[in-house]
C-alpha cells in the first residue's frame, strides 16, 4: 500500500510547483536549495495550502482531487506535521501541548505511549513549562512529540533538527528511525543538512525550482552531475552503516564491520565509548576529503583503514574532482585534478581507499 501518492501543482507569483510524489514506507528525505519549494510541498500535503490542480492520496484514501472537487481539510488527513519553528500553543504548558492531538485518539488506538515518548525525548522536566520558557531545541522536541502522539499515518517534518544541538540530534535521529520501524509510520523529512538527513535515510527526493530533479538512493543520485551540483553546497558526506564487532581495549579501538565490505574497519574507541555495545548497528560519517586513494596497499603506515575497491565513476567538476569507489559499499572520495592525472584514475581501475580511524564520526 502506498503511504502517499500525489501529483500537485501550485503557482505563487513567479514560482510554480509541479511535483509527483509516490512512496510506500520508510523515511524519505526532501532536499533542495532555498526556494526549491520544499515548504510549499509540505503545506500542500498537510492541508495548509490548496493546490491549483492535482490529487493527493494517503494510504489509498483520496484527500484532494481538484478534478472531483474533493478537498479534505488538515484535521481529516491524519498527517503529523512538525513545523520549522515548532509552533506550540503558547497558552498551554508542554504536557497539554503534547496531549492536545492525542485526546482525539480513541483509547487503545494510541500508537505511542505518552510516558515512553516523554522519556525518550527527555521532556520530563519540561512538562509544566510554557513554550516561552523553552529553548528552540526544547520546543522542537515537544513539537516532534506532539506530532507523534496524534498517531499519524504519515509524519512530515520541516527542518526538525535546525535548532537541536549535536547531542540531541544524535539522540533523536535513532529514535525517529526506531519509531518508523516499530510503528511503521512513514516519514518525509525536509532538511538543509545533508549529513543529518543521511543519518536518517539514504532515500531522497531532490527538489529544484518546484520540480523533482531526482528520486532514489543518495549514492545513485550523486552519480548524476546535475544532482551532485545541488548537493555539493550542503556538504557531501559518506554515511555508512556498520556493526560493532569488538572493542580492542589494549589498542583503544573499536572494530566495525559492514556486511558488504571486504575488510573490517577500526575506529578510535573513545568516540564510541558510550553509545555502542557489541552487535549494535551504527551510522558513521566520513568526509570525501578525508579519504585518500593509492594504487597499492601501504604497509607500515599509521592510517589504519585500507579498503580495496574499484572506481565506478570519475566526476570532474570545475576545480573539484570526485571518485565513486565500490568497496563493497560505495564511497565518495574527493581528489585533486593533479592526482587524478598522475594516478591515471578512470572507471574500472583498482584502488585502495585509505582513511584514519579519527576521520570516522559516529552519528547515531
Ligand atoms: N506568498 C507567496 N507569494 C509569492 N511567492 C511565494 C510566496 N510564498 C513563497 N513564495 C515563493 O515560492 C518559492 C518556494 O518557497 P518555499 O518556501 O516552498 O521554498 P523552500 O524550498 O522551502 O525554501 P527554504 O529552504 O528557503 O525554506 C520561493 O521562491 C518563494 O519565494
Amino acid at each position: 500500500m502506498h503511504a502517499l501518492s500525489a501529483h500537485l501543482k501550485r503557482s505563487k507569483g513567479d514560482f510554480s510547483l509541479d511535483i509527483e510524489v509516490d512512496f510506500i514506507q520508510g523515511i524519505t528525505g526532501i532536499f533542495g536549495p532555498s526556494g526549491a519549494g520544499k515548504t510549499t510541498l509540505m503545506h500542500l500535503l498537510v492541508g495548509l495550502e490548496k493546490p491549483d490542480e492535482g490529487f493527493l492520496k494517503i494510504e489509498e484514501t483520496t484527500m484532494v482531487d481538484t478534478f472531483k472537487n474533493i478537498y479534505e481539510p488538515a484535521r481529516n488527513r491524519k498527517v503529523g506535521y512538525v513545523f520549522q519553528e515548532g509552533r506550540l500553543f503558547p497558552h498551554m504548558n508542554v504536557r497539554k501541548n503534547l496531549l492536545f492531538a492525542a485526546k482525539y485518539i480513541p483509547k487503545g488506538k494510541q500508537v505511542i505511549e505518552f510516558e515512553e515518548l516523554v522519556n525518550l525525548l527527555e521532556l520530563n522536566n519540561l512538562l509544566e513549562k510554557r513554550p516561552k520558557q523553552l529553548s528552540g531545541g526544547e520546543k522542537q522536541r515537544v513539537a516532534i512529540g506532539r506530532a507523534l502522539l496524534s498517531s499519524p499515518k504519515l509524519l512530515l517534518m520541516d527542518e526538525p533538527f535546525s535548532s537541536l544541538d549535536v547531542k540531541l540530534r544524535r539522540q533523536i535521529i535513532p529514535y525517529l528511525i526506531k519509531i518508523n520501524r516499530k510503528f511503521n509510520i512513514p516519514m518525509l523529512v525536509v532538511s538543509h543538512d545533508l549529513p543529518d538527513l543521511l543519518s536518517l535515510t539514504r532515500e531522497l527526493f531532490l527538489l529544484k525550482n518546484g520540480r523533482v530533479l531526482g528520486q532514489g538512493n543518495y549514492l545513485d543520485l550523486i552519480e548524476q552531475e546535475n544532482m551532485l551540483d545541488v548537493m555539493r553546497g550542503a556538504g557531501l558526506m559518506n554515511v555508512i552503516q556498520f556493526k560493532v564487532e569488538a572493542h580492542d581495549k589494549k589498542n583503544g579501538l573499536t572494530i566495525l564491520s559492514n556486511k558488504d565490505a571486504s575488510e573490517e574497519i577500526s575506529i578510535e574507541r573513545e568516540m564510541v565509548l558510550d553509545c555502542c555495545q557489541i552487535g549494535d548497528e551504527m551510522n558513521v560519517s566520513l568526509r570525501p576529503e578525508d579519504i585518500a586513494l593509492t594504487l597499492e596497499k601501504i604497509p607500515n603506515i599509521s592510517i589504519r583503514n585500507q579498503l580495496p575497491g574499484t572506481i565506478l565513476k570519475v566526476i570532474q567538476k570545475e576545480n573539484r574532482n570526485y571518485c565513486l569507489v565500490d568497496v563493497g559499499f560505495k564511497l565518495l572520495i574527493s581528489i585533486t585534478h593533479a592526482s587524478l592525472l598522475k594516478m591515471e584514475l578512470s572507471e574500472g581501475k583498482k584502488v585502495w581507499c585509505l582513511f584514519k580511524s579519527m576521520a570516522l564520526q559516529t552519528n547515531t
